[in-house]
């Protein structure tokens, strides 16, 4: 099928253009297999993680030369640019434990971050054929043909409040303070994903809530929850206030890692 232009924004473009090519690097690498190497917090990385990080970079240097990128692996690095209010936050293989486990949770993700909100983002989980994208109160699901081609794309909405609520918890990193809260909210139902891909469940329905009370850096929610907010949720720290990204900025700490938080598809009415 091919595919109908839109007037999607061009940095939405962009984002599309460096993601897929980034997950065909990526696959090119799961299929032929790789070793992990562990980074001084201990997380792993290969070099998919590498090679797909280049490529985005390298869209994202072309066609905005003059906005600032934070990318996991740079910082990890040591390559950290000062950020202004506007930036673009890069993990090029969110769940790399997945990756390595050979489960198709994996994730190539970029967002666009201004005045600390997640503005725009594209989550793309090569190993599913699924891509999201989210900017200015739309969403989308693409479907990524084998050929790495956009073959449908559907706007996606989080789902109304419901009695039965099913929520989301890290496959990999997961907490005792998560069974604390299903329990506190009355939840029975929670599914264990890895990767970024819990936010897109919330985007497009499939879920109400993603507690996650275990280390996270900004580079691992930016894109996710961009799309999460403009599907119609929220991600909000534990009193009540939105996450914001960029808090080295307004810290002035080196450090990129998230507060707890909690992502809703519809946050239930206080
Ligand atoms: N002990 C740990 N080891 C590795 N990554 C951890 C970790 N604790 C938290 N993380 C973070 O959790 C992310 C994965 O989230 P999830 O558990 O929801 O799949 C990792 O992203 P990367 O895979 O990009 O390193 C990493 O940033
Ligand atoms: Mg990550």
């Amino acid at each position: 099928m091919t595919e109908k232009r839109s007037n999607r924004p061009a940095m939405l473009e962009t984002f599309e253009r460096a993601a897929l090519q980034a997950g065909k690097a990526i696959m090119d690498v799961y299929r032929a297999g790789c070793t992990a190497a562990s980074k001084a917090d201990n997380s792993p990385v290969t070099i998919a993680d590498e090679e797909a990080e280049r490529i985005i970079l390298a869209h994202l240097h072309r066609d905005f030369p003059d906005i600032p990128v934070i990318a996991e692996e740079s910082v990890a690095a040591g390559i950290v640019p000062a950020v202004g209010s506007s930036f673009f936050l890069v993990d090029p293989l969110d769940g790399t434990r997945e990756f390595v486990d050979k489960r198709p949770e994996f994730t190539v993700n970029i967002a666009f971050i201004v005045d600390g909100h997640p503005a725009a983002g594209i989550v793309f989980a090569p190993a599913m054929g699924v891509a999201f994208l989210g900017e200015s109160g739309t969403a989308e699901k693409l479907h990524i043909g084998p050929d790495f081609r956009v073959e449908k794309r559907l706007p996606i909405n989080v789902r109304l409040a419901r009695a039965e609520r099913t929520a989301l918890a890290s496959r990999s990193h997961d907490s005792p303070r998560t069974a604390r809260f299903l329990a506190e909210q009355a939840i029975s139902e929670c599914r264990n994903i890895g990767s970024s891909l819990k936010f897109c469940l919330l985007a497009e329905g499939e879920a109400d809530v993603y507690p996650r009370f275990t280390r996270t850096m900004e580079w691992d929610t930016a894109a996710g929850d961009a799309i999460l907010r403009a599907a119609g949720g929220c991600t909000v720290t534990l009193d009540g206030r939105p996450l914001t990204y960029g808090k080295t900025r307004q810290t002035h700490d080196a450090d990129f890692a998230n507060p707890d938080f909690i992502s809703w598809g519809n946050p239930p009415r206080l």
